[in-house]
């Protein structure tokens, strides 16, 4: 059945069908890691991310894309009105047919969402961070949050035959596991694109991180790849992979349909740390990146894991 919606500007909005196509192509477009992971999902948990990755990029690209420079925090709180709209039902672009399809199928608290749109204004007046604690504050805000969306749309596991908590008999939500594998994917990010980031101006490695490996701002904007360079990175890539460990902790306890994918996601974007190491932490001239056969080695290696850890 065709379901045209109306945007507040009487504009014919997309049928609820094509404005979840219209996630699935961004997704892909950006997100090739992410989206092969939700190609292993049941079809309506895969629509939903599809849907929660479209806002979140529209999000980003807010301050990140093409007109990010007339972006301004009243941008932002224009942004986070539309959002509370959302919740109440109101699309105002095609893609926004998607998500406000989702939140009358799964139960997702707007507080991640909120905090996302926090995660972006910090983009907007800072481009330094001092200390890990307010690193952490600032992943947690632009990917430990999609942890938590993901969380509610994969659901947890509540057989108690294979529940991983059944001999407790209480459900375990594995909140921080998730929160824990947004940050790691986050922290691989940054360490990826330390280069492009640094060209824009911008160093999230915690500057009190640098002064410890006595390597200076000056010489990260020139990309100077040393001695102190290279144990640097090997200190934050131990950090972020820590958090895959915390976070691998917690697949066990989702919807056994959903660890799979997850294992799936999770292998391949840690896999950008090893490509960093292969790469001797030249991340100033090379991009990481998983080679594709690798990529599909990972996926029976990923099922094996969903089904036995
Ligand atoms: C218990 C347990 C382990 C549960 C699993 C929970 C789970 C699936 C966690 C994963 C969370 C996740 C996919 C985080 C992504 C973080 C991310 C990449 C954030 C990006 C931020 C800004 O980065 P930057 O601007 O530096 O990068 P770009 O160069 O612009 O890319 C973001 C861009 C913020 C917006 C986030 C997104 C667009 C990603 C949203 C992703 C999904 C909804 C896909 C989730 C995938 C699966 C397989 C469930
Ligand atoms: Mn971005």
């Amino acid at each position: 059945m065709l379901q045209l919606y109306k945007s507040p500007c009487m504009r014919m909005l997309a049928s609820i069908e094509d404005a979840y196509e219209i996630c699935r192509q961004i997704t892909a477009q950006y997100a090739k890691t992410f989206y092969l992971g939700t190609l292993l999902m049941p079809e309506a948990k895969r629509r939903a991310i599809w849907a929660i990755y479209a806002w979140c990029r529209r999000t980003d690209e807010l301050v990140d894309g093409a007109e990010a420079t007339s972006t301004t925090p009243e941008t932002l709180d224009r942004w986070e009105e539309q959002l509370e709209a959302l919740f109440a039902g109101q699309a105002f672009e095609d893609s926004d047919v998607a998500l406000v399809d989702t939140l009358t199928r799964f139960q997702l608290d707007i507080q991640p969402f909120r905090d996302m749109i926090a995660g972006q204004r910090m983009d907007l007046y800072r481009n330094r961070y001092e200390t890990f604690e307010q690193l952490n504050l600032y992943c947690y805000r632009v990917a430990g949050t999609v942890g938590l969306m993901s969380t509610t749309i994969m659901g947890v596991d509540t057989s108690p035959y294979t529940a991983a908590w059944n001999k407790s008999q209480e459900i375990y939500l594995p909140t921080s596991e998730a929160i824990a594998l947004g940050i790691a994917n986050q922290l691989t990010n940054i360490l990826r694109d330390v280069g492009e980031d640094a060209r824009r101006g911008r160093i999230y490695l915690p500057l009190e991180e640098l002064a410890l490996f006595n390597y200076t701002e000056e010489d990260l904007l020139k990309g100077v790849v040393d001695e102190r360079w290279c144990e640097l990175m090997g200190f934050q890539i131990q950090r972020a992979r820590k958090y895959y460990a915390e976070a691998e902790k917690g697949i066990k306890y989702l919807s056994p349909d959903a660890r799979w994918p997850v294992w799936a996601a999770l292998m391949l974007y840690r896999g950008i740390l090893d490509a960093i190491e292969r790469n001797q932490y030249d991340v100033f001239s090379q991009r990481a990146y998983v080679p594709t056969p690798k990529k599909l080695l990972c996926l029976p290696l990923a099922a094996l894991k969903g089904q036995v850890l």
